[in-house]
Formats: C-alpha cells, sequence, structure tokens
C-alpha cells in the first residue's frame, strides 16, 4: 500500500480578494490523507532541483540553508537534547563532497545553535567558496572536525548519541567508490541512531539498498525520492519549505499541507485498514 498519512494540526489564513478562509484542525490525530505525493525519480529530482536555481532564480546557498535547517529541527524534535545520555548531546555530522555534505553542514551548525555539541567529519571539501565558508562557519562555533573516520563503530556508538548522515543525496551513483566504501561499512554496524538526510547514503535513489545503511529518521527534502518507499525507519520528514506552488504544480508533487509556520511535517505510513480502528480513514 503506498497511500500515506500526515498527521498534522494546522491553522491557516488565507486571503484572496474578498475570500478569507479560516482552516483549524484541532490537535488530536488529525490525519490527512497525502497518498497523491510524488516519489521523485532521479532524473526528476535533477530537473526541479535545476529549475529551482534557474526559472526561480535561488541561489544554492538560500535553499541549502532552508534544507539544512529543517533538517535540524525535525533531529531535535524526534531526539531531543535533554534525553541525550552521552557527553551533553554529542553528535557525529557526516558530510560528503557534494550539496548534501553542504546541507549537512548547515544542519551542524543550527544544532550547535540549539545547544547540541556536533563534530563534523567532512573529508572532500570542494573548492568552491559556499564549501568552503560553511566549513569555516563550523570550524569558528567550535566545531571540533575528525582527520579521520573511526575504523571500529563502537568507538562511534560510545562516543555519539546519533549520526547524521549527510554523504550522499539524490545525484548519487552505485557502486559507492573506494573512498567512502569503507565509511559506509562502519556506519552500517554503528548502534547509535542514524538521520540521513535526503537519502539514505549509498542506497540507490530509486531502488534503495537491503543490504545498505538502516537509518532510524530520514528527511526528505522537497519531496521523498523513490528509495524512501522502502524506508522502514521510526521517523520520516519532510522538509525544504520553499518549493513555489506553480512548480509544485507542474511536476504534480501533491506536497502535504506543512502545519502553520512549520518547516517540517511528518510522513507517517497508514495501518492497514483492518487494524485501524480510528475512524480517521474513513
Ligand atoms: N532541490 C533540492 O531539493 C535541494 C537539494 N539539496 C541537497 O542537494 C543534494 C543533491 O546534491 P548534489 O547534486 O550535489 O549531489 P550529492 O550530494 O547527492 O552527491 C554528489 C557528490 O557525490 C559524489 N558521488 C556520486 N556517486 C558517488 C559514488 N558512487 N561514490 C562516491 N562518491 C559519489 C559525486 O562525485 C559528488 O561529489 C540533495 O540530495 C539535497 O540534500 C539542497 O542543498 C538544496 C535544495
Ligand atoms: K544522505
Amino acid at each position: 500500500m503506498n497511500r500515506i498519512l500526515l498527521r498534522a494540526a494546522f491553522c491557516t489564513k488565507v486571503i484572496t480578494g474578498h475570500l478569507l478562509v479560516t482552516r483549524h484542525l484541532s490537535t488530536h490525530k488529525m490525519a490527512v490523507e497525502i497518498g497523491k505525493l510524488k516519489f521523485l525519480g532521479q532524473e526528476e529530482a535533477q530537473k526541479i532541483d535545476e529549475e529551482l536555481f534557474t526559472e526561480y532564480a535561488f541561489s544554492i546557498d538560500q535553499l541549502m540553508e532552508l534544507a539544512g535547517y529543517s533538517s535540524a529541527v525535525a533531529i531535535a524534535k524526534c531526539y531531543p537534547l535533554e534525553n541525550m545520555k552521552k557527553d551533553n548531546g554529542a553528535l557525529l555530522v557526516c558530510c560528503g563532497p557534494g550539496n548534501n555534505g553542504g546541507d549537512g553542514l548547515v544542519c551542524a551548525r543550527h544544532l550547535k545553535l540549539f545547544g547540541y555539541k556536533p563534530t563534523v567529519f567532512y573529508p572532500k571539501v570542494p573548492n568552491k567558496p559556499l564549501f568552503q565558508n560553511l566549513r569555516l562557519q563550523c570550524e569558528r562555533m567550535d566545531m571540533p572536525f575528525l582527520s579521520f573516520f573511526p575504523s571500529e563503530a563502537h568507538l562511534i556508538t560510545d562516543s555519539y548519541n546519533l549520526v547524521v548522515d549527510a554523504l550522499f543525496g539524490f545525484s548519487f551513483k552505485g557502486p559507492v567508490r573506494p573512498e567512502f566504501a569503507p565509511i559506509l561499512e562502519t556506519l552500517k554496524k554503528v548502534e547509535a541512531p542514524i538521520c540521513s538526510i535526503d537519502v539514505p547514503s549509498g542506497w540507490d535513489v530509486e531502488n534503495g539498498d537491503p543490504d545498505g545503511l538502516k537509518p532510524e529518521m530520514l528527511i526528505s527534502l522537497t519531496a521523498p525520492k523513490l528509495c524512501a518507499k522502502l524506508f522502514d525507519g521510526k521517523y520520516h520528514y519532510l522538509g525544504g519549505r520553499f518549493v513555489p506552488r506553480s512548480l509544485e504544480q507542474k511536476y504534480e508533487l501533491n506536497l502535504p499541507p506543512y502545519p502553520s509556520t512549520d518547516c517540517i511535517v511528518e510522513l507517517k505510513q497508514p495501518k492497514p485498514a483492518h487494524l485501524d480502528n480510528s475512524g480517521e480513514n474513513n
């Protein structure tokens, strides 16, 4: 079953000429059916990305800031600082060589501002001001950078409350190249929760990877990619609330409504009808 439910409470006011519409859906378990939400193939995700920069004149810094910020907000919501036992909120943020890695750096910066203690692993820094600056911002905010990746998974499990996976996003084409293969192999054995930004790293963007990472959380950006249908972790959020309505319509994304002014919305797989006694699906 590929219908998806959104559990949301929201209050919106839309004023259009003489029309004033106020919708208020109360906070108790409101399930809004979002069965038509589009899951994007790799090419389509790249086309939308390109169009945001060309037709809609966004800059990469703008969208990356929103993507990384919404990832940090989703993580903070699901893994509150006060519940973290290891070293007052120690986290490991793994950043790859593309824009997914940039999202990771932005996410790390916001998590730091939220009070967490992120350590960054960023082995391949592109020679572009955008990435150099993002790295510098993190360094100047006293975030430690690992110079090598721990070879033993237990060292990560013992030191960090969770791992943010920002190694590869929707442009990944497998198989993973040798420089990143041992990192992914170690990550697979880590017992701390893994939160993947946009795509679980190493997964085929459309077909996933049954032997790959098993993140506990996935934050899809813009719209989920096809592989997200195979995600069965605890939390699936949609972030990146920056898609203009006309672009959404052109690609028939059918995005769910974000609650109020939130930058994230949780996506929930529906229970099979015979188990769902709530009546919310009727
Ligand atoms: N439109 C959107 O939705 C936005 C997307 N953003 C982020 O940008 C990501 C896409 O960024 P990019 O297109 O830069 O690509 P990625 O960050 O997905 O990855 C590209 C990098 O990974 C390397 N790579 C690819 N396959 C590899 C393999 N098999 N082994 C080792 N390295 C490999 C490439 O050489 C390149 O350096 C999204 O997933 C999302 O996280 C945001 O930054 C901004 C807005
Ligand atoms: K990722």
